[in-house]
């Protein structure tokens, strides 16, 4: 897959910020969120590939930032995105407390999370099902922690555990586990890992290895490259965000705004996450629901100073910038 059409030289951009918010709670291992916002031609972009991409693979990170800042999003057909509440890997008195005050009707939950054991996963899972009541959805994750025997005994119990679970995402690391884990249990299986990382995103529904497909705009190279994996994998697909500021987040909901169907609710409740913002006023879901965005939100030079991290930092990014874009 290669990156996105928008090519924007780096001294085109007005402004180039590189910002550290904090985490709430630890999660997918980082106790900080970074990245760089650019202002380009007609609007803001967030390039914030994980640190444990390659420059290779951080390409398509900022092809999607340059698509935001070209302002080149596709035509929504919807205004609303109904949003799942993020529950990390922590208590079940802290899970229940996320679900029962997030305004959410469905629920993803941090599994298989490392140095835990299975029995934290079952009443974590049990307190987000408490808490949503009998008419909530409850999603878990395991980013790819099982081997294929450990994922069928994990999903049942989780299942029963969840009196019900509406998809598990990624048990397995590789396609073919995730095809043979779905021939053994009655949940439905969603790809990410498989699709944000793979060398042939569409491989997961050419091998029928799962049931959903998991969007995130920027690992995809942007809104509309993640539109065409969504229309040639045809899988219903979910949109879950890469935990970015405001600015990426808003790219997350062009893509959730503009896909044909949208039959799940979709995991952009993350700003919730993070100890602060960039912008003035964060994408915080309302009721469940997200708005869609025309343009990414303008960050708010106050929030992004008091964001700036050390110059170590920013020279570490502005360096990783220079290198991916010489790839582009
Ligand atoms: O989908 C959601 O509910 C929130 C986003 C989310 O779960 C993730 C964001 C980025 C990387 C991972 O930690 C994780 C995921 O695997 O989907
Ligand atoms: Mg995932």
């Amino acid at each position: 897959m290669d990156a996105g059409d928008t090519k924007i030289d780096l001294a085109e951009l007005d402004a180039v910020r590189v910002y550290a918010l904090p985490m709430r709670t630890k999660f997918r291992g980082l106790c900080v969120r970074q990245g760089i916002l650019l202002s380009g031609p007609t609007g803001w972009g967030e390039f914030c590939a994980f640190e444990d991409y390659s420059d290779t693979e951080s390409v398509p990170w900022l092809a999607a930032a340059l698509e935001a800042c070209a302002g080149d999003w596709p035509e929504p057909v919807r205004d609303k995105i109904p949003v799942n509440c993020t529950v990390p890997a922590v208590t079940p008195d802290k899970a229940y407390e996320i679900a029962a005050t997030s305004g959410c009707s469905t629920a993803k939950v941090k599994v298989a999370e490392p140095e835990q054991d299975p029995g934290e996963d079952i009443e974590r899972v049990s307190a987000v099902r408490d808490a949503l009541g009998s008419c909530g959805a409850v999603r878990v994750d395991a980013n790819a922690a099982w081997d294929v025997d450990d994922a069928a005994a994990r999903i049942k119990e989780l299942d029963r555990a969840a009196h019900g679970l509406e998809y598990v995402e990624q048990p397995c690391a590789s396609v073919d586990e995730l095809a043979a884990v779905r021939r053994r249990v009655d949940v439905r299986i969603a790809a990410d890992e498989s699709i944000r990382r793979a060398e042939d995103p569409l491989r997961v529904a050419v091998a029928e290895a799962a049931d959903v497909a998991v969007l995130k705009a920027a690992p995809l190279g942007g809104v509309h490259r993640a539109l065409q994996v969504a229309e040639a994998c045809g899988l219903p697909c979910v949109v879950s965000s890469a935990v970015e500021s405001s600015v990426g987040l808003s790219a997350q909901l062009a893509l959730a705004g503009a896909l044909p169907e949208l039959p799940f609710a979709c995991g952009l409740g993350t700003v919730s996450l993070l100890d602060g913002d960039v912008v003035a006023d964060s994408l915080v879901p309302s009721g469940g629901n997200l708005l869609v965005p025309r343009q990414a939100p303008e960050p708010a030079p106050a929030r992004v100073a008091a964001a700036t991290p050390s110059a170590r930092t920013q020279r570490r990014w502005l360096d990783r910038l220079r290198r991916v874009h010489a790839l582009l």
